[in-house]
């Protein structure tokens, strides 16, 4: 194949897993597009930002799996590109103490061995200052876990990509799908033929989808992003070794708040619930619910007595929330040269490397080192199959 229009691999998505994926195929010599809809970079889908959490503080030992491998894969990343993507500050990781889910999570990672220190009542304190232990929470620190730097990943990554020989073309947006043999693009500007198609698409993913047959129950939501601004500066830095945090409340992860040092915004810390409120992806600036902040607020005034209770900056994002929250990486279920990544659902950033190689391995026909039956599609047939 020669011809600018005509490639071994078309990546729809410049998102982190696509970016990661299309780097992956490149690497393997295939001749690569990658296409975006927006301008590059972006703050409309899911990616943007500052920063990300790293862990391995996961209740599922194949994410613990994937992690263990994934870590190798940001390391070698940075080298190639040169830059810094990952700061280790660990993770605090609290509940209730009797709490199902935090129970699972610490048991997941003994059995797993991912290093980690117990805390107790009495030396929380000394090793986290400035955090208030709920009455009945336990807690522990997950020590290998950190910051991975968002915008410059996807910077790193893309760049990477290029020097591999890779082709982005943004600002083109794709606006039909017919499968086949060669797959054929329509986009705002042309019309591509490839031999493999990877959709990653975020929050847009259905509306590609839909073109070729199929819908997945993905839910789109709208994350308001809070920084909260310390009252004595430095209290919660990560040049002061503050870590990330998990809050874990409820049975349902919806119900979690997370939180990150202050690092990007000096003198603020950004801690966010992990759910948000429905919206369209073409509209994420009209869904204005601010329910979460109050939930936020009640939070940062009674276990984080050192910031301010109200929001100095709120920025938005999106999630793609399957409904058992496990990501999509898998084959179209009606053509092979076709692959899904997809449903990320508010924890997918950490494994873009390792994403990026199962989704360049299925696309290539090769047999993916890990198991991927929690990310099949046929899983959501079995509970409701309108949906396919
Ligand atoms: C507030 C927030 C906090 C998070 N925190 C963490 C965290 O701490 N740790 C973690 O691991 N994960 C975290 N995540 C989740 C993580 O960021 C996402 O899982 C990940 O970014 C999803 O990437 P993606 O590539 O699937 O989607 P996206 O980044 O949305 O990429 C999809 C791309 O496809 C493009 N596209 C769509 N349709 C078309 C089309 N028709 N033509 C061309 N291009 C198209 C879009 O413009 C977009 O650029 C967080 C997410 C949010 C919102
Ligand atoms: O994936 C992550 O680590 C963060 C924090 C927990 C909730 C979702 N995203």
């Amino acid at each position: 194949m020669t011809s600018n229009r005509e490639f071994d691999c078309v990546v729809i998505g410049a998102g982190v897993q696509g970016s990661f994926t299309a780097y992956q195929l490149a690497r393997r010599n295939k001749k690569t597009l990658l296409l975006e809809q927006f301008v590059l970079p972006h703050t409309r889908g899911s990616s943007h930002g500052q920063t990300r959490i790293i862990r391995k503080a996961y209740e599922e030992d194949f994410y613990i799996r994937m992690m263990e491998e994934c870590y190798k894969l940001w390391s070698q990343m940075e080298k190639e590109a040169g830059v810094k993507l990952y700061r280790q500050t660990g993770l605090l990781v609290m509940g209730p103490e009797k709490n199902e889910s935090y129970q699972l999570c610490k048991n997941t990672m003994l059995k797993n061995n991912v290093p980690m220190v117990q805390l107790t009542r009495e030396n929380f304190g000394l090793h986290i200052p400035n955090v208030s232990l709920a009455e009945g929470h336990a807690a522990f620190v997950e020590l290998t876990a950190g910051v991975l730097y968002a915008d410059r990943t996807l910077k790193a990554v893309q760049g990477q990509f290029q020097k591999l020989g890779g082709v982005i073309r943004d600002n083109e947006k794709v606006t039909d799908i017919k499968p086949g043999s060669l797959v054929t693009i329509l986009t705002s500007t042309g019309v591509y033929r490839t031999k493999r198609l990877v959709i990653t698409a975020g929050p847009w993913t259905n509306r590609l989808l839909v073109k070729t047959g199929i819908e997945l129950p993905l839910e789109v939501m709208k994350i308001n992003v809070c920084y909260w601004r310390e009252k004595v500066d430095g209290s919660y830095d990560v040049k002061q070794k503050f870590p990330c945090f998990l809050q874990i409340e409820g049975e349902k992860s919806k119900e979690h708040i997370y939180g990150l040092p202050a690092n990007e915004y000096p003198g603020m810390v950004k801690i966010c619930l992990h759910a948000g409120s429905p919206a369209d992806p073409d509209q994420r600036d009209q869904q204005k619910d601010r329910s979460d902040i109050e939930t936020l607020q009640r939070f940062v005034s009674r276990r984080f007595p050192g910031l301010v209770p109200e929001p100095a900056v709120v920025e938005s994002c999106l999630y793609t929330v399957t409904p058992d929250n496990h990501f999509v990486l898998d084959y179209h279920p009606a053509y092979r040269n076709i692959v899904i990544g997809a449903g990320f659902s508010g924890h997918g950033f950490k494994f873009g490397p390792i994403v990026g190689q199962i989704l360049c391995d299925l696309s290539l026909g090769e047999v993916p080192s890990f198991d991927l039956s929690p990310f099949r599609i046929t899983r959501f047939q079995a509970k409701n199959k309108s949906s396919l």
